[in-house]
């Protein structure tokens, strides 16, 4: 029997106290899985009402099964065993949680770093590639299709014979895919990004690779009428007034993963969360823990215990936190469950949880770069060692020549109550996989929550909340000169001069809503690298 259970303590049971009443009174659960879009005020309606076929996908995604075993038997048959997803955000981080849980092989490929793709495209003889793009015009997913296409060519490999595309019906992708001879699966228009975990975003690339995706969406049918019951133990409406309805708003939301089976949830909640809620000048911003829980919390937390399905009801004697939730039960079911505790946390924050505004002006930032061509002519205010120093948003870095007193420039702008820190390293998330746990380390120093992203992947989850959130965020970006760079098939730019802009727009968007961001560039990756990982570990001044 698959269940889901979801327990509050402290501020979040407090606020599952104060609202979980008025939300079944208001039928909030079954108006949603009715699909009802007058949920989150007039101005969302019109978004709402395109955006909420995910509360029934357990059940209309059902005939995708056979579709996708019948076209992994005809892989497997000619000898295919390497799936490589290119995708961003919703597009290729459930199919990573789902694959990592089930055990099974695929590589992410959700980066414009020309060292990343290249490291992409090798084996091809046995490599089927799945082209992920709900909207078609992500350009980071359409370079990566133009350079695997390339590739196939280039080994005398006809492309249609190994690249699958996953759309929209209508999408620019779809039309030239189709008219290329590709093979194209389309996925309901009516759900979003990232709320499409259990449509063909999810699903395609995921039995491919051989996750059993009939029994991910037996897991999510199980439950969904327990979460769309008007019912003061209905687990949707329990975690969603836990995740925005404390008094005062606890707003960041620390996911520590405490023995789930499902690999990596937590990144595929960031988005979920992050990009749904941060906007209007509020939000709740998702803090993926790195490393064990936090020591201590801070006064604006919430500690969210990822545990498993099986685990004891028992005091873990762990850190006892002021606002605590512990979530328990298989992918599929909490899919579903975050799904809808998100679009609940929607309505209690009083913003619209299924459009992303500010995602667009990072992307523009990066095109008028491109288009200007991108040398990223703002000289560096200084250069410590193999490492490029530039700061935006303020004057904040005059008279300063180190790195260490560059970070504490930067720092002493952390809101004591309320700030953040957000590190963004548009790197390789495989090979300088290590650089992560300064996350931890700046947490340890600053007492403030500290996330970290791998760029440009972070764009599309947490990057909507980074500007259209509330304005406590300090930034600092971390980027590299690539070991050799890689045309773009067909495009007027590199691969490295595409990640360079997409930074650099990014930092200036975030400077032009008046937020501090450091950014550190380095010249000679590894010893750059080195050198930032000391900068960024040490502990407290
Ligand atoms: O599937 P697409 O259209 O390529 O979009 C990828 C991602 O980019 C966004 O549209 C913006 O970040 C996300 O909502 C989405 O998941």
């Amino acid at each position: 029997m698959t269940t889901l259970d979801v327990s509050a303590t402290g501020a979040a049971a407090d606020a599952v106290a104060a609202h979980v009443p008025t939300l079944v009174g208001d039928r909030v659960a079954s108006r949603l899985f009715a699909q009802d879009h007058t949920l989150w005020g007039e101005a969302a309606e019109d978004e709402a009402s395109k955006r909420l076929s995910w509360t029934g996908l357990p059940r209309s995604s059902r005939p995708l099964v056979g579709e996708i075993a019948a076209l992994r038997a005809e892989l497997e048959e000619a000898g295919y065993d390497r799936v490589v997803l290119c995708g961003m955000g919703g597009s290729s981080l459930a199919p990573e949680v789902i694959c990592a849980t089930a055990g099974v092989h695929l590589v992410v490929l959700d980066s414009s770093d020309p060292d990343v793709v290249r490291g992409a495209l090798t084996d091809l003889g046995r490599t089927v590639v799945v082209v992920s793009s709900k909207s078609g015009s992500t350009v980071e997913t359409d370079s990566q299709r133009r350079a695997f296409e390339h590739a196939f060519r280039e080994a005398g490999i006809d492309p249609t014979t190994r690249m699958v595309v996953v759309t929209d019906p209508g999408s620019p992708l779809e039309q030239q895919a189709r008219g290329d001879g590709f093979r194209v699966v389309n996925a309901d228009p009516a759900v979003g990004g990232r709320y499409s975990a259990l449509t063909a975003f999810g699903l395609v690339p995921s039995g491919l690779a051989g996750a059993d995706v009939e029994a991910l969406l037996d897991d999510a049918e199980t439950v969904a009428d327990v979460l769309a019951a008007d019912d003061e133990g209905n687990p949707a409406l329990r975690l969603g007034a836990a995740m925005a309805g404390t008094d005062p708003l606890r707003d960041k939301l620390v996911l520590v993963d405490a023995g789930t089976e499902n690999v990596g949830f937590a990144a595929w909640a960031e988005q979920l969360i992050a990009e749904s809620t941060g906007k209007e000048g509020t939000g709740i911003l998702p803090v993926v823990a790195v490393g064990s829980e936090p020591a201590h919390l801070y006064d604006d937390g919430t500690v969210v215990r990822l545990v498993a399905s099986d685990a004891e009801d028992e005091d873990d004697g762990g850190p006892s936190a002021a606002s605590l939730v512990t979530v328990a039960g298989p992918l599929g079911a909490q899919m579903l469950l975050w799904e809808a505790a998100t679009a609940v946390a929607g309505r209690l924050l009083g913003i619209n949880p299924f459009d992303q505004p500010d995602v667009e002006s990072a992307k523009s930032a990066a095109r008028d770069l491109l288009g200007q061509g991108i040398d990223d002519s703002d000289p560096p205010a200084f250069t410590d060692g193999e490492v490029e120093v530039r700061a935006l948003g303020g004057d904040w870095l005059s008279g300063t020549h180190t790195l260490e007193t560059a970070l504490d420039g930067l720092l002493a702008q952390l809101d004591e109550q309320h700030g953040y820190v957000a590190v963004m390293a548009y790197l390789d998330r495989e090979h300088d996989a290590d650089l992560e746990n300064v996350a931890r380390d700046l947490f340890e120093r600053t007492g403030r929550p500290v996330t970290f992203g791998w760029g440009p992947r972070f764009l599309h989850s947490t990057g909507q909340y980074h500007k259209g959130g509330p304005g406590t965020g300090v930034y600092v970006q971390v980027t590299t000169a690539p070991a050799q760079d890689l045309e773009v098939p067909g495009r007027d730019f590199t691969f490295g001069q595409f990640i360079a802009a997409q930074a650099a727009g990014d930092a200036q968007v975030l400077a032009e809503h008046g937020r501090p961001v450091l950014r550190l560039h380095l010249t000679d990756h590894d010893a750059g690298l080195a050198r930032v990982r000391s900068l960024l570990g040490q502990g407290g001044a």
